[in-house]
């Protein structure tokens, strides 16, 4: 059984995370997503939140194969941790890759215990624009003994923080745009927003 891991801040989540679970789903037995602490990055919206905006993302999602589901309690700071509770859920046997797009090949060597996380993973690098994926960056990962592949994808030009700065909305998809004004999310950004609009 193929494994594909995808963890995300989910701050919110967004169209590019979402089309890329559906590419994965396409060529995984089964595609894992969670909503995680980063622990190089500060959040604006509770766990608790972002983990229900991730589940519409998927209720949205048009996978035939029915293969994509938000595992929430994979969720840890250290995807070492993550991993481990995924073999406790779907065994040894099983073969895991970890899916993580261009713009954290810099940051992946600094990972907690990133060497005993490799030799546990397949790792998948989604292109993404913006972020080149440097020879130098692919050797320093192979130096870890990382088995890597690039996928044939490349992501869409869209990022949380894109909506959380300047609010772009054409990142998000419906269900979560509304979502987030029921729930009075991100309230700095909207007054942002209002205050261009006025201008
Ligand atoms: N458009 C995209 N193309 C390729 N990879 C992406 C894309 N969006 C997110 N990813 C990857 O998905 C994972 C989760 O990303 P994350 O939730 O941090 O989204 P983000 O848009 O980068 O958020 P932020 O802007 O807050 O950093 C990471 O591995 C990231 O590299
Ligand atoms: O294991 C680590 O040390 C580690 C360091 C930074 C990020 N991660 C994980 O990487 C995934 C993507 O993070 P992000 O913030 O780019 O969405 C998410 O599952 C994080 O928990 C994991």
């Amino acid at each position: 059984m193929r494994i594909a891991l995808f963890g995300t801040s989910a701050d919110p989540p967004t169209a590019g995370h979402q089309e890329i679970l559906r590419w994965l789903s396409e060529r995984y037995d089964w595609v894992a997503v969670w909503a995680a602490d980063n622990p190089f990055k500060s959040h604006q919206t509770q766990l608790e939140h972002r983990a229900a905006m991730l589940r519409l993302l998927i209720a949205d999602m048009d996978a035939p194969r029915h293969n994509v589901a938000v595992t929430q309690d994979l969720s840890s700071w250290r995807t070492l941790e993550t991993v481990e509770k995924a073999k406790q859920h779907w065994g040894e046997e099983a073969e895991y890759t970890l899916v993580i797009g261009s713009d954290l090949i810099n940051q992946l060597p600094r990972w907690y215990k990133i060497e005993d996380l490799l030799q546990q993973v397949q790792l998948l690098i989604v292109p993404r624009p913006g972020y080149a994926i440097e020879e130098s960056s692919l050797e320093a990962i192979e130096k870890l003994r990382g088995k890597i592949a690039i996928a044939t994808l490349t992501g869409l030009n869209v990022s949380s923080t894109a909506y959380r700065e300047h609010g772009d909305t054409e990142a998000l998809i419906a269900p979560i745009v509304a979502y987030i004004h029921q729930q009075h999310l991100y309230k700095c950004q909207d007054a942002t927003t209002k205050r261009f609009q006025l201008r």
